[in-house]
């Protein structure tokens, strides 16, 4: 099976002289994976996430996102891979406090090649996935911490992305509400979207099929969780 995304000898340096953040990385993800990456703070798991989302650039090695290098892709070309390619889910949801559920929704397809005129079953259909069939109409303010991360996931998959990269997914959410996440994901994981999530929470990450470590811009991809 052909990776989805694969990383050889990935290092990332900020500024001359300054040790790397990460180094020497090596990682394969396939189209049904689902992956935690666990790591103390400072550790590089944001950078990482960065650089698998096409937002930041190794400046060492390769990533190759489904079987095509990216390291000469132009800015443009990286856009237009992240808006038809990769969602994205953050820890403090980043949804727009005055527009509606559904319009956050929608904002998606600023960038990816979705028509106009699919737009709106699509965010629609994305929502009910969520289960907020009842809240398109309803402003982020008046939603529960736990509603307005399924808001941002539904906005992260109404584009048909291959890969969901969720950083902290549930930092901001209590027990029950990380639950419902983790189970979102094991859902849309299930359809087919490879999931990759960073986690600083032992027993979230348990809740993927895989787990990895990085710890001194080095990671273990046998790690147990
Ligand atoms: N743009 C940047 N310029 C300089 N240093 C950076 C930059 N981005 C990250 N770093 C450094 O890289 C290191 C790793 O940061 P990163 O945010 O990836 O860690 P993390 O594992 O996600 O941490 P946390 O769990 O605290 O969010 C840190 O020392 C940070 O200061």
């Amino acid at each position: 099976m052909t990776a989805l995304l694969e990383l050889s000898g990935v290092g990332r340096s900020f500024g001359v002289g300054a040790p790397p953040v990460l180094h020497q990385l090596d990682l394969v993800v396939h189209n049904d994976d689902f992956l935690a990456i666990t790591g103390p703070s400072g550790a590089g798991k944001s950078t990482l996430l960065n650089i698998l989302g096409l937002l930041d650039r190794p400046t060492e090695g390769e990533y190759r996102f489904d079987g095509a290098p990216t390291r000469d892709l132009r800015e443009t070309e990286r856009a237009a891979l992240r808006g038809s390619g990769i969602g994205f889910v953050f820890q403090g949801f980043h949804l727009l406090a005055a527009r509606t559920v559904l319009e956050n929704v929608l904002l998606a397809f600023i960038y990816g090649s979705v028509p106009r005129h699919e737009r709106t079953s699509r965010a629609r259909d994305a929502l009910t996935k969520v289960g907020l069939t009842h809240r398109m109409d309803a402003f982020p303010g008046t939603l529960s911490g736990g509603e307005r991360q399924r808001v941002a996931i539904a906005r992260a998959v109404c584009t048909g992305p291959r890969l969901l990269l969720a950083d902290e997914p549930t930092g901001n959410l209590d027990q029950a509400n990380a639950d419902g996440v983790m189970r979102l994901f094991a859902e849309l994981n299930d359809d087919g979207l490879a999931v990759v999530m960073i986690t600083h929470d032992r027993e979230i990450a348990r809740r993927a099929r895989r787990h990895a470590r990085l710890s001194d811009g080095r990671l273990d991809t046998e790690a147990k969780a």
